[in-house]
């Protein structure tokens, strides 16, 4: 019974509880909501003017007021004092502001303040002017304590002294009744005692005197001190100024925190501190922000008009203001607005200005072979289609609209968009409502693509340092950016790198050049037909148009025959190859291993050379060498940079596997230093031909157009190369970030002129001659140094032994028994294929052991050694 009655009780109080909690939502609700209209209605602009409006004319009336008070206070204050029955003599009133003048400042003066009265002038009009100008003319908080000071002291003081009845008005009622009380409590010498001891204290407080600078002011070294004391003082002044500059500033930018908070249109950079701090909190708050979601929702209504504010370049030109600055106009509080930026069209130089810099080339190093060369001229290039990019408003506006509406659908509210239009695609920046979760967005991006219908969206949650979301449209009508328009750019031609390659622009359309020197290799994959060869062409093109052929020398590998045969012009100027063969184009792909062998030869002897001029790379290795620092006659030599550009890798690493890995592993490890630069195309970006060694080499990777997620991750370690648009539309990853670019565009025919007019000028006899590779089992001279038995591995004869018991000729087999890597591995296979006991690489197939027994295999040991 007792048990059933706690019961009742509890459900009761329960059902209370519940109905108190409704009350209170209720409540807070209606609270919520209440401020909300109050805050709105007292930042209207209307309620602001009129209440800035109002205070300058309390202000001014009190100042006329006061001021006739001064002279009129007296004869009027009989007058006021008198019963005010007779109505006729409120008409002889003095005051200049009459009746109300007189009544006010007999108040304010004779009864109250005396003329301390006059900081409510001060006051009025410092607040009318701060709510009118948006800003404290002097600091207000300083302002206010010397006010409340002024006004209970100076009574005090002037009171004092001043005692007649017609200068009773100068203390006012308050000086009168201060003194009272000072008297009696301790006299008139203590009352004026007490008056000055309030006024040093308050101004030693205030100001920071330092009492002892002043006695020393007043003592023997008075003359000396003098200057320091006024500086002193100067110094003082100069603090107090700063410090008033710092608190109006500190003043100024609370009021503009509070502002941007409750006005939702503030400029988006400006503003990321404050979005951030409002979304880190919205994460803090999340439970909060779930249960009061609907009441938000119910507040936050949908934009109904949609601003366009299109900030043309033009513009941006004349008023020399940085592209990147935000301009806020004053828009209603509920519309979003979409900004519209578009970035400068990079500098261009004219066609004369690049000639001539073309033509001063040749006399600016002296080293040069050929100094009659001449760089390409800008007019071989084409304009394809003049490269301006077309602002298209309605297709803005429409994508836009339809940006907003998906993520209204998904209860993602904005609070600006901004769209930067680029050659392909444009980039619609979203600053999202303060609460709205990134990671909300995030997960939604496939539903926001599907909604945007259109191919090559990409969502970029958050774009990196700017706080914002990126949704990248494609545009639909692309330009094409011509190699032309790169090369022309003021970026290009003066730009410092060692080996500038003009690869595209970026999505705010700007011309971006990259150093490969830096990158230090470049890796590049792509599907077929999306711009992987004109991407090989520009990147060739650009250095050629920046480097004279005794710079730079390209190795160049095309298994495909037909992608790079058109630079076989310039073979005598630009190519380097392996002596005695015919082409320099290599397209045999046994020639490739031969001829990456040979690079890593020619890096090794580098090395060397490097060693010895005791510098750390080639730049400094050709400065020295240019300020003959190096003897010639010691073996040294002018170094250009190698650039190895290998077309369809994958074709080669099908055929040749590991025995091209190896070397290109090596050379991507080590060769940045000695200006062996790697550039490696392939259509297929599958796990087995880009592996991990591969990768963890080139941290600089092109990604075109691809197939699938699978194949972007495995480029870019991402996805977003399969969301791209193809002809050219490209992601660079530079480590960790990537970048969205429109390649440049060059013709087959363009490339064909080029070469044309290289090939036709004098060139060097032959190609430049790579070290000598010989890949026959007599050995001597390979990459690994087998020949030399004194450089074997010392598992050497272990292997050996292995692999004759097997009669297996293959690395992964040692790498099994001897538990050693692969590069290892394949070291010792090289090694035991020079000294004859295992056959020349099959392919697929695993390589044929020459020694048919372990018998045999001693005997050419012993033999070996002895002849060592
Ligand atoms: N940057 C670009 N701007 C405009 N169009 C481009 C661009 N790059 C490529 N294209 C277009 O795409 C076509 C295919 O390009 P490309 O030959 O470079 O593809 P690919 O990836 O090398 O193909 P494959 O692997 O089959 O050789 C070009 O003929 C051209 O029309």
């Amino acid at each position: 019974m007792k048990n059933r009655f706690k019961k009742d009780l509890d459900s009761s109080k329960s059902n209370a509880d519940e109905k108190k909690a409704a009350k209170d939502s209720k409540a807070k609700k209606e609270k919520k909501q209440k401020p909300d209209n109050k805050k709105s209605f007292l930042k209207d602009q209307r309620t602001r003017n009129l209440v800035g409006l109002a205070f300058l004319f309390i202000s001014a009336i009190l100042m006329l007021a006061l001021t006739s008070h001064l002279f009129t206070g007296n004869a009027d204050q009989s007058i006021l004092n008198t019963p005010l029955s007779e109505f006729e003599d409120e008409r002889e009133i003095r005051n200049w502001l009459g009746s109300f003048g007189a009544h006010i400042s007999q108040k304010l003066v004779s009864d109250w303040f005396g003329i301390a009265s006059f900081s409510f002038v001060i006051l009025a009009f410092l607040i009318g002017f701060r709510i009118l100008f948006g800003f404290f003319l002097l600091p207000f908080k300083q302002v206010l304590k010397y006010t409340i000071f002024t006004l209970l002291w100076l009574p005090a003081f002037l009171g004092y002294f001043f005692t007649s009845s017609d200068l009773l008005l100068l203390g006012g009622g308050v000086g009168q009744t201060i003194n009272t009380w000072l008297s009696i409590a301790m006299g008139d010498v203590g009352a004026l005692l007490f008056i000055i001891f309030t006024a040093i204290g308050f101004v030693a407080v205030n100001f920071k005197v330092s009492f002892a600078k002043i006695t020393q002011f007043f003592g023997s070294e008075k003359e000396l001190n003098e200057s320091e004391n006024s500086s002193f003082y100067k110094k003082e002044e100069f603090e107090k100024r700063e410090q008033y500059l710092k608190e109006t500033a500190d003043e100024e930018s609370d009021d503009e925190v509070e502002e941007s908070q409750s006005e939702p249109q503030p400029a988006a950079i400006e503003e990321d501190e404050n979005q951030e701090i409002a979304l880190s909190q919205s994460e803090d708050e999340e439970k909060d922000d779930e249960s009061d979601e609907n009441a938000e929702e119910e507040n936050n209504e949908p934009s109904e008009e949609l601003e366009v504010d299109l900030k043309q370049d033009e513009e941006k030109a004349e008023s020399g203001s940085d592209q990147k600055e935000e301009k806020d106009g004053e828009s209603d509080e509920e519309d979003v607005e979409i900004e519209i930026e578009q970035s400068d069209e990079d500098e261009e130089l004219s066609d004369r200005d690049v000639n001539k810099k073309v033509k001063d080339f040749g006399e600016y190093d002296p080293t040069l072979d050929l100094s009659k060369f001449k760089l390409p001229t800008i007019e071989l290039l084409d304009d394809h289609g003049g490269g301006e990019i077309k602002i298209n408003r309605e297709e803005l506006e429409e994508n836009k609209n339809k940006i907003v509406d998906t993520l209204k659908n998904y209860k993602i509210g904005i609070d600006k968009i901004k769209a930067t239009v680029g050659p392909t695609v444009t980039l619609y920046e979203i600053v999202p409502e303060a609460g709205v979760r990134i990671s909300k967005i995030k997960n939604l991006e496939d539903d926001i693509a599907l909604s945007l219908s259109a191919l090559g969206i990409r969502i970029i949650a958050p774009i990196p340092g700017r706080g914002t979301i990126g949704i990248e449209v494609p545009n639909q009508d692309p330009d094409i950016v011509s190699m032309r328009s790169l090369i022309k750019s003021d970026k290009f031609q003066n730009s410092k790198y060692a080996l500038p390659i003009a690869l595209g622009k970026t999505v705010s359309n700007e011309t971006f050049i990259a150093d490969l020197a830096k990158m230090p290799h470049l890796l590049m994959a792509g599907a077929t037909g999306q711009g992987k060869s004109v991407g090989l062409n520009a990147i060739l093109v650009s250095l050629l148009y920046r480097l004279h052929p005794s710079q730079i020398k390209f190795v160049l590998v095309d298994p495909k025959k037909v992608e790079l045969t058109l630079f076989n012009k310039i073979e005598r100027h630009y190519l380097a190859k392996l002596p005695d063969t015919e082409e320099a184009i290599i397209t045999d792909n046994s020639q490739v291993i031969n001829t990456l062998n040979s690079l890593c030869i020619e890096m090794d002897k580098r090395y060397e050379l490097l060693k010895d001029a005791m510098v750390r790379n080639v730049k400094e290795y050709n400065n020295k060498f240019i300020n003959r620092k190096l003897n010639p006659e010691n073996g040294h030599k002018y170094m250009p940079y190698i650039v190895l550009v290998v077309d369809e890798f994958a074709d080669l690493i099908m055929t040749a596997g590991k025995e091209v890995e190896t070397p290109i592993a090596r050379l991507a490890q080590l060769a940045r230093a000695v200006g062996i630069h790697l550039i490696i195309a392939t259509q297929r970006p599958s796990v087995n031909v880009i592996t991990g060694l591969i990768k963890a080499n080139f941290p600089a990777r092109i990604a075109f157009r691809v197939t699938s997620k699978v194949d972007s991750r495995t480029i870019l370690d991402s996805g977003g190369a399969d969301q791209l648009i193809g002809r050219g539309d490209m992601l660079l990853s530079q480590g960790s970030d990537l970048l969205r670019l429109q390649c440049g565009f060059v013709d087959t025919p363009e490339v064909e002129e080029i070469c044309d007019y290289i090939g036709n000028q004098q060139g060097f006899p032959d190609a430049m001659h790579l070290p000598e590779y010989s890949d026959d089992s007599a050995g001597g001279g390979g990459a690994g140094g087998g020949g030399d038995i004194s450089d074997r591995d010392a598992l050497f004869e272990d292997s050996a032994r292995i692999i004759v018991q097997t009669q297996q000729g293959s690395a992964s087999l040692l790498q099994r028994k001897l538990k050693i890597g692969y590069n290892r591995a394949g070291r010792i296979i090289d090694q035991l294929e020079e000294a004859g006991i295992i056959g020349p690489f099959e392919g697929s197939k695993a390589r044929q052991v020459l020694i048919p027994d372990e018998y045999a295999l001693e005997q050419l040991l012993n033999s070996e050694s002895e002849n060592d």
